[in-house]
């Protein structure tokens, strides 16, 4: 599907969708449980995958209209899987599923499409083999497919903390239910910090305890996951929020401008982005404790903001920096080169080509902002949710309409973006 955007102002209400990291680690955390009622549960091609690596594990995972998820676990010891482990295009899923996989008595086999394929898992593999498990990729590259043999009892593990996050989420995950526990011992600065916090918040609820260590994390194994009152609830999402938010900062109308519900705070770095478009100069107002956020536009200014904690906030803060005045000068970005596709690059790219000046280093990116107008053009989704939503808000403040171009993959994060789009007010068009 092509999605085309004419340019338009935006005002309204808009609700967050619920956090994707959130609902991937409750399923699989309620996959480890005896039974779980997860509520709340974004439903996307991404949440998707790993619900049904839990079914394929043994478990069972039933979902509800009103977006409940009830889990039937396998209870800490999933089964070797009947079938190949499709993750689709999701990292999450990939990698968290991975170490479950490493508790089975037996093989398991992951995949996932031409995007996931080309994600390093390189480190989770190692630490598996540590582990003395049996972990290696079919091609020896360190990318998927993956073959992946267990079971694993624990033990200690030394890791790099500058890839993905995602590998230490996956560890402590799994470690609960070893026999050992599993001691996590960083090689490098973390990266993605927050993500690992979102983590710890949900083992919590799920009443494991997991802790950060002087140099890592630690997990003490033996532990059964079983959430207060057998539910669990997931919060909002800031990445999906960054979106409303920055379509209210560039295109808000003046008078009455963007509300965005369901912005409780929780563990998620990417709550940064309400500060981010506030130092750019954007109006906004956040009333944590009703979770609302209101924005209207006021003209923005370039600013220097570091990634290390927010990868996925790049692609938006790279539109916002195209539409403000002045440079915006975005740093320790490298590991936003390992997601969907290499996101610095693709965002220079893009927006290149609606006049758009860049400069690109490995580990940053510069937007070169300037108060003429974007230009409307053609631009490549790149089969990547979060660089289609980000060129769409760009599109509705250039001359011009602006095509975006397979738009279908909003599916893996955020389902209902482009009808939320509509809903403020956006003119746009679907063709498939
Ligand atoms: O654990 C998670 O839920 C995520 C961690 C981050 O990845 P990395 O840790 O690989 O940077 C983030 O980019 C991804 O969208 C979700
Ligand atoms: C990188 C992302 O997710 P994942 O790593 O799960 O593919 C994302 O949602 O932007």
């Amino acid at each position: 599907m092509n999605v085309t955007i004419t340019p338009s102002s935006v005002r309204g209400t808009a609700r967050a969708p619920p956090s994707k990291s959130y609902t991937h680690r409750a399923i699989l955390a309620a996959g480890y449980s005896d039974r779980t009622t997860v509520r709340d549960a974004l439903w996307s091609a991404d949440t998707r995958a790993t619900a049904r690596a839990v079914d394929l594990f043994g478990g069972d995972v039933e979902r509800h209209e009103d977006g409940t998820l009830e889990i039937e676990g396998f209870d800490g010891r999933p089964e070797v899987p009947a079938d190949v482990i499709d993750c689709e295009n999701s990292g999450t899923t990939m990698r968290l599923v991975t170490a479950a996989a490493a508790l089975a008595d037996g093989t398991s086999v992951l995949t996932g499409d031409e995007s996931l394929r080309s994600r390093p898992q390189g480190p989770l593999l190692e630490a598996i083999a540590d582990l003395d498990g049996d972990a290696y990729s079919t091609r020896g590259n360190g990318q998927a497919p993956l073959v992946v043999t267990g079971p694993i009892s624990g033990g200690g593990v030394s890791i790099p903390g500058d890839v993905s996050s995602q590998y230490i989420t996956a560890l402590l995950l799994a470690g609960a239910v070893t026999d050992e526990g599993i001691d996590i011992e960083l090689e490098t600065e973390l990266k993605s910090a927050p993500y690992v916090d979102v983590t710890l918040e949900v083992l919590e609820e799920f009443g494991v305890d997991a802790r950060h260590t002087d140099d890592g994390f630690a997990v003490d194994g033996g532990q059964t996951y079983d959430p207060v009152g057998g539910t669990y609830a997931v919060p909002g999402d800031f990445s999906s929020i960054s979106y409303p938010l920055a379509a209210g900062s560039i295109a808000g109308a003046e008078a009455d401008g963007v509300r965005i519900e369901g912005a409780n705070p929780s563990a998620q770095g990417d709550t940064a982005i309400v500060d981010i478009v506030d130092r750019m100069g954007a109006d906004v107002e956040w009333d944590r404790e009703a979770g609302v956020i209101e924005v209207s536009s006021a003209s923005l200014s370039g600013i220097e903001v570091s990634v290390a904690d927010t990868p996925d906030l790049l692609p938006t803060i790279a539109t916002l920096g195209a539409v403000a005045d002045g440079d915006t000068h975005i740093t320790n970005a490298e590991h936003v080169r390992y997601k969907e596709t290499d996101r610095v690059s693709a965002m220079a790219e893009e927006l290149g080509k609606m006049g758009v000046e860049t400069s690109e280093e490995q580990d940053s990116l510069t937007v070169h902002g300037s108060e003429s107008r974007l230009e409307g053009a053609t631009v490549r989704g790149r089969d990547d949710h979060r660089i289609i939503m980000s060129l769409a808000l760009a599109g509705l403040v250039a001359d011009g309409e602006t095509t975006v171009e397979g738009a279908d993959h909003v599916d893996v994060s955020f389902p209902g973006f482009f009808g939320m789009l509509e809903e403020l007010g956006v003119a746009l068009e679907r063709r498939e």
